[in-house]
C-alpha cells in the first residue's frame, strides 16, 4: 500500500517536473542514453547500434560497400539469422563469481576469443584508417588481421602498435609480389599468414555496381603493381580485383606458400568438411570458417550452420575459427559451444571506426567482451573451456530418446 502510494507520487512528480521532485534532474543526470521523448539515443548500447551511426557518418557509396553482400544478400541475412535459431542451455548454481575469457591462439594469449577480421580500406571510414583499428585491437588485447587491401601499409601498422598482428594474403597473378608481401609481413613482425581462399574473383555486390564503386589505393602494393582499370561501367573495384586476383590458384599452392614462409598459415573461407579435410592434409595451421561476410557466393551457407561439420572433420588437429554475423556475446558463446576456438568480427569494427574512430572500435570490442562475460555467467561457464556442445541447442537437435 505504502509502496503503491510512493510510486504514484513519483509518477506524478516525474510527469509534472515539480521543482521539488528529485526526479526532475533525471533526464540529464541519467546520461545521454536517457531520452524522455522516447527518441533513440545517439549513444550506442550494443554493437548493432553502430550500424545506423555509420550510415549517418559515411557517404552512401562507402556505407554500401561496407554493409553490402552479394546478389540477393540471402547469405548476408542468414549469417545473422542462423545464430538466432540456436538457443543456449544454461546451467545454474555454478560459481560464476570470477569469469575468465582469456585464450591463446597459435600460442598467443588474448583477453577474449574475439579477433578483428581482415577488412579492406579503413581510410574510407576515417583518415587514420587501419592505424586506428590496430591501436583499438591492441587496447582490447586482441589480434588484428591486417587486410592485403589495407589503406595503410603493413609497415605503418607495425610501427603504430606492438600488439600481435596477422597478415591476410591474396595470391595475385603476380606471384612474385605475393611472395614479397609475405616476406615483408615476416620481417615486420606479423605472426601468421591468413590465406583467403574464397576469392578467385570478386562476388557480385550489386550496391557497388549501382554506385559505380571507386577503387581505393591498396597501400601494400604501392610502387609494386598498378592496375589501370578501364571499365566505366559498374564497380571499379570489381574490375580492379578481377584483373589482379589469380583465379587459377589450387590446393597445391598451399605447398608453394609453405615453401616461402616459416609463419603459421591459416586458411580463410572454408565451408565444407571436404575442404576442411584437404586443408588439414595440406598442412595448414588453422582454419577460418567464413563466407567472406556473404560478399562472395550468395546462397553459401551461414557460417555457424556449417561450423560443426568442419570441426568434426578437423578432429582437433588445428584450431577452427569462425566469422560472419557475430553481433552479440551470445553469438560468440554459441560459436564456441559448436567447437570454434574464437570468432572474428568484420563489419561492426568498420561501423565503430566510421562512427567514432579508434574509440568506436574499442567500444565495439568491449561491448562484445562484456556481453560474452554476462552470457558465460548466466550459463554457468566460468572459463572458456567450460563452454561445451551441451550448452546449445541447434535447429536439427534431436531430443534424446526417453525409451
Ligand atoms: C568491407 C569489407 C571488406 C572486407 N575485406 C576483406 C579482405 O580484404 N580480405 C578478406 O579476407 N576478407 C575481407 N572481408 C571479409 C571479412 O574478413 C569477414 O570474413 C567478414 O566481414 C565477417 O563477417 P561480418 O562482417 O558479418 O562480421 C571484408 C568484409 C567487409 C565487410
Ligand atoms: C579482393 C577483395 C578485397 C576486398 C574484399 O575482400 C571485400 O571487399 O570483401
Amino acid at each position: 500500500m505504502l509502496h503503491a502510494f510512493i510510486s504514484k507520487i513519483s509518477v506524478v512528480n516525474y510527469l509534472n517536473f515539480s521543482t521539488h521532485s528529485p526526479l526532475k534532474a533525471a533526464p540529464s543526470s541519467l546520461g545521454q542514453n536517457y531520452n524522455i521523448k522516447g527518441k533513440m539515443s545517439s549513444e550506442p548500447v550494443n554493437v548493432n547500434d553502430f550500424k545506423e551511426l555509420a550510415r549517418n557518418a559515411l557517404p552512401k557509396m562507402y556505407y554500401d560497400y561496407y554493409a553490402g553482400g552479394a546478389e540477393d544478400e540471402h547469405t548476408l541475412r542468414e549469417n545473422i539469422q542462423a545464430f538466432h535459431r540456436i538457443t543456449i542451455r544454461p546451467r545454474v548454481l555454478v560459481d560464476v563469481s570470477q569469469i575468465d575469457m582469456s585464450i591463446t591462439i597459435l600460442g598467443y594469449p588474448i583477453s577474449a576469443p574475439i579477433l578483428v577480421a581482415p577488412t579492406a580500406a579503413h581510410k574510407l571510414a576515417i583518415r587514420e584508417g587501419e592505424l586506428a583499428t590496430a591501436r583499438a585491437a591492441a587496447a582490447a588485447k586482441t589480434i588484428m588481421i591486417l587486410s592485403y587491401s589495407s589503406t595503410c601499409s603493413m609497415e605503418e601498422v607495425a610501427s603504430s602498435c606492438n600488439a600481435v598482428r596477422f597478415f591476410q594474403l591474396h595470391i595475385s597473378k603476380r606471384r612474385d609480389i605475393s611472395a614479397l608481401l609475405v616476406q615483408r609481413a615476416e620481417r615486420f613482425g606479423y605472426k601468421a599468414i591468413v590465406l583467403t581462399a574464397d576469392t578467385p574473383r570478386l562476388g557480385r555486390r550489386e550496391a557497388d555496381i549501382r554506385n559505380k564503386m571507386i577503387g581505393f589505393p591498396v597501400k601494400n602494393l604501392e610502387g609494386l603493381m598498378s592496375i589501370d582499370v578501364k571499365s566505366d561501367h559498374g564497380s571499379k573495384l570489381e574490375a580492379y580485383y578481377n584483373e589482379m586476383l589469380d583465379a587459377s590458384i589450387r590446393w597445391e599452392d598451399i605447398g608453394w606458400l609453405r615453401s616461402i614462409t616459416n609463419l603459421p598459415i591459416l586458411i580463410k573461407g572454408i565451408l565444407t568438411h571436404e575442404d576442411a579435410t584437404k586443408a588439414v592434409e595440406g598442412g595448414v595451421d588453422g582454419i577460418i570458417v567464413s563466407n567472406h561476410g556473404a560478399r562472395q557466393l550468395d546462397f553459401a551457407p551461414a557460417t555457424v550452420s556449417v561450423l560443426e561439420e568442419v570441426v568434426h572433420a578437423v578432429k582437433g588437429k588445428v584450431p577452427v575459427l569462425l566469422d560472419g554475423g557475430v553481433r552479440r556475446g551470445t553469438d560468440v558463446f554459441k560459436a564456441l559451444a559448436l567447437g570454434a576456438q574464437a570468432v572474428l568480427i568484420g563489419r561492426p569494427v568498420l561501423f565503430g571506426l566510421a562512427a567514432k574512430g579508434e574509440g568506436g572500435v574499442r567500444t565495439v570490442l568491449e561491448m562484445l567482451k562484456n556481453e560474452l562475460e554476462i552470457s558465460m555467467s548466466l550459463s554457468g561457464c566460468p572459463c572458456i573451456k567450460d563452454i561445451t556442445r551441451s550448452h546449445v541447442r541447434t535447429p536439427d537437435h534431436k531430443l534424446p530418446s526417453m525409451l
